[in-house]
């Protein structure tokens, strides 16, 4: 349920201090290294290239950077101005479109989802669209709706179309074809987008912009305004054997994209590919945007191990269910 936080408050609010709550691995070290990138192009020559690119980093790290991604610069500006336009608002005005308080995403402003998970909240707000902003945006601008609306349905079909590039390429990564009967069908899945916010924090060391959590999509593309908040978390699990259990800065980098692999990936790779674990950590001095597109497949959707993902001799190490059920079960 959304509630008015003032985000303008010089001490931190007793509901948001979370230095003695344990919201898993909040003391391991940030460590800054360099992360997977890989370049997009439309060479037909670098098909092999990428591919293997993108196998190593979904074996190694579950993320990923992309450049040359095909995605509008033009569309991407213009909807971090509408982003900001929002959260700009006054409090009320934004609680006038606040997110109905179901356990299915729907469209509003208010708090990410999962912070009903817990009992204290995040130093930051979010602005759900699922499909179209239309009916919100001429509520929140009666005259002057319309920027608002094109940036954001310009947005998603264009993540849209990199997504469903990007989740073809990571299904070959695994052998599998589209030609395959049981090969995942992307086709008209509602599209999910979410605007966020992380206002300048007065405690950032007692606070959280998001807890540590893995993504429930098959991948989740992100653009942010400014660098100072996203870790991804690598530790010893991870394919690579010994390393030190960590937190990894993301950097912003030029006009690059972050792919983020969610539990739907684990699911059709029988694990071998692993959804990964990321936050959001507050700070003292930017005010932090960020725009992120979610590529699911639909509710009804049959999501298990595809057969070409897996081994001679595996078992299925996960259930064939409808993706709606995977998401109530939680993960
Ligand atoms: O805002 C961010 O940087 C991360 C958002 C995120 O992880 C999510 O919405 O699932
Ligand atoms: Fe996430």
């Amino acid at each position: 349920m959304a509630k008015i936080i003032d985000f303008s408050a010089k001490v931190l609010p007793d509901s948001h201090i979370w230095d003695t709550v344990e919201d898993g691995h909040r003391h391991d070290p940030v460590i800054e290294e360099s992360i997977p990138t890989i370049n997009l192009s439309n060479n037909p020559d670098d098909y092999t290239m990428i591919l293997n690119q993108i196998k190593d980093a979904c074996n190694t790290r579950g993320f990923f950077i992309v450049t040359n991604h095909g995605v509008s610069m033009d569309v991407i500006h213009r909807c971090e101005k509408e982003c900001k336009r929002l959260f700009d608002l006054e409090p009320c005005e934004k609680m006038s479109v606040a997110r109905k308080p179901t356990y299915e995403i729907s469209s509003g402003y208010g708090s990410f989802l999962l912070s009903d998970c817990f009992s204290k909240s995040f130093w930051s707000e979010s602005f759900y669209v699922v499909g179209s902003p239309l009916e919100h945006a001429k509520q929140l601008w009666p005259d002057d709706y319309q920027s608002f609306c094109d940036a954001i349905e310009e947005f998603q079909v264009e993540m849209k179309y990199l997504a469903t590039r990007l989740t073809n390429l990571i299904l070959a990564t695994l052998g599998c074809s589209i030609e395959d009967e049981d090969f995942p069908k992307f086709e008209n899945p509602t599209p999910f987008t979410s605007l966020n916010s992380y206002p300048v924090c007065p405690e950032p060391e007692k606070a959280i912009g998001l807890a540590p959590h893995k993504d429930f999509s098959m991948i989740t593309i992100l653009r942010q305004t400014t660098d100072g908040g996203l870790q991804f978390y690598r530790g010893k699990n991870d394919t690579e054997g010994q390393i030190t259990d960590h937190w990894v800065p993301v950097p912003k980098i030029g006009d690059a994209l972050i792919v983020v692999l969610g539990n739907v990936s684990q699911i059709y790779s029988n694990g071998r590919y692993r959804s990964v674990l990321h936050r959001v950590v507050a700070n003292q001095t930017i005010h932090r945007h960020v725009m992120t597109y979610f590529h699911t497949p639909l509710a009804n959707a049959k999501v298990g191990p595809l057969k070409k993902a897996m081994n001679e001799g595996d078992s299925s190490h996960y259930k064939g269910l409808e993706c709606g059920e995977y998401r109530r079960f939680g993960s």
